[in-house]
């Protein structure tokens, strides 16, 4: 059956990933080599995602990898912010907490990265950069070696493993298309082998659909080959009945999953699918995509085998560059068009300036908020100054509290139910009647949120002072 036939009865509602064997990727066994390739291609037809084991990458490498990202993203984040990748050219480097978002839905992604392009094994003649990739040509940028040792040697190297991997997927890839094996070889020659170090610290709290570690897109690439960290159920994967069906990771494999280059390329019979990450694990997770490309120049042009007078070429032909560029200028902005930047490895508490909220200049009120929320995401607790709470206010209360110390000990286990005492629930001002020693303060406050109910306050004749002073 054509393959066109057969992407018309596929059945796309898959509930599981596949896992392939790569044992014969290399083999020069054809019917073996055949038997590969059509699993692959099952797969890339009806799933756009499978796990690959006996892939052939040693665990020391991807361990070396997974050493250095750890280290990178313990940093702290002015360090990391030195290579930000918006300040680079090509988009290389460093990018912080909630600066992408793939959801437009979404509020932003809570993951952190580090992104680099090809760059050749170290202590080989080959140049820097590619040559020839357009937008997101040139150099890589580097946390120096003091700061992270053994980073830039640790991480190309499973880069190159991962490089060399993705090179042995092409002729396969072909293969399942009908096409002959060396069809990507002329379009591969300064291939696009874009590697990001992904960091995603856990989401605990409200479960909140906006905010995902990746919002659910699609990868721009031809294919992807994803790491994923052991133990840590995140990824998902969409399926035609739009239910998200769990991609956990299983020992031993990496993800290969296929990107809108191979979709346009093949008119959509190899599907790019829909996925996410959420890390609701309660621990940091890690994971490592690269994302291999054709070189930029090259057109994607529906394959013959993919389009028939009933299925006739679905998208416009760009090149692979091209392509890229657009995905990138239409990816959504993060809120208020700038990163938070985030450091969740706080080691002070901030201090705020309560000033701008008696202001009525809308800049200055912005700034408060801004102080406010960067504190509220990063902390949890931030002090205040400039209050409007008067010392002496305070004071008096401090040293009523100090003088009757002993008396609120004895009283503190009569206060009830509703834990008043010396916790003391909005009121009117006192209309004190001072009659016993349980004295009490008038009680119809009209104020009932969630602790409604009578205060106890100390025998005045021995604690003179102690309300007035606390109201
Ligand atoms: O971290 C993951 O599991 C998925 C990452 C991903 O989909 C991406 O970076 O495009
Ligand atoms: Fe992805």
């Amino acid at each position: 059956m054509s393959l066109v036939d057969t992407a018309e009865i596929i059945d796309l509602d898959f509930q599981n990933v596949p896992i392939i064997d790569l044992t014969d990727i290399r083999s020069n066994d054809a019917e073996k080599r055949r038997k590969l390739v059509d699993n692959i291609r099952d797969a890339c037809m009806q799933v756009g995602f499978f796990y690959v084991k006996n892939h052939g990458i040693l665990d020391s490498v991807t361990e070396g990898a997974l050493e250095m990202a750890k280290n990178f993203f313990n940093l702290p984040m002015e360090i990391k912010m030195e290579i930000e990748n918006r300040k680079t050219p090509n988009f290389k480097g460093y990018s912080p907490l909630l600066s992408g978002n793939n959801d437009p839905d979404g509020a932003g992604d809570l993951q952190e990265g580090f992104e680099f392009g090809w760059e050749a094994p170290p202590n080989t003649n080959e140049s820097m950069d590619s040559g020839a990739n357009g937008v997101m040509d040139g150099a890589n940028v580097w946390p120096s070696e003091v700061r992270v040792p053994g980073f830039h040697t640790k991480v190309l190297q499973y880069y190159h493993a991962a490089v060399n991997l993705g090179k042995l997927m092409f002729p396969l890839f072909a293969m399942a298309l009908n096409l002959p094996e060396t069809f990507f070889d002329d379009k591969t020659q300064h291939s696009a082998a874009l590697m990001k170090l992904l960091h995603y610290p856990p989401q605990i709290g409200p479960v909140d659909d906006r905010i995902i570690g990746i919002g659910a897109h699609t990868d721009w690439e031809c294919f992807t080959i994803l790491w994923q960290e052991p133990g840590i159920q995140a990824l998902q994967v969409l399926n035609s009945e739009k239910k998200w069906i769990n991609a956990p990771p299983i020992p031993g494999t990496l993800v290969i999953n296929l990107g809108d280059q191979f979709a346009r390329w093949t008119n959509d019979i190899f599907k790019s699918t829909v996925h996410r990450a959420i890390n609701r694990s309660s621990v940091r997770r890690y994971s490592i995509p690269l994302f291999f490309g054709t070189d930029y120049n090259v057109k994607l042009e529906p394959m013959p085998s993919c389009v028939s007078p009933d299925r006739p070429p679905k998208y416009e032909v760009i090149t692979a560059g091209e392509y890229v560029k657009a995905r990138l200028q239409a990816t959504p902005t993060p809120i208020d068009d700038k990163p938070y930047t985030i450091n969740m490895d706080f080691q002070d508490v901030p201090i705020i300036d309560l000033n701008g909220m008696i202001s009525n200049d809308p800049t200055e009120r912005r700034k408060l908020a801004d102080d406010i929320r960067n504190a509220c995401v990063r902390v949890g607790f931030f002090y205040v100054k400039n209050h409007g709470i008067p010392d002496s206010v305070t004071e008096g209360a401090f040293e009523m509290a100090k003088k009757n110390l002993d008396f609120l000990r004895k009283q503190r286990w009569n206060a009830g139910d509703l834990h008043q005492g010396f916790l003391l629930v909005g009121q009117d001002l006192p209309d004190i009647k001072l009659t016993n020693s349980e004295a009490q303060f008038d009680t119809d406050s009209g104020y009932n949120g969630a602790m409604p109910g009578t205060n106890i306050s100390p025998d005045a004749a021995s604690i003179l002072g102690l309300r007035e002073t606390i109201m």
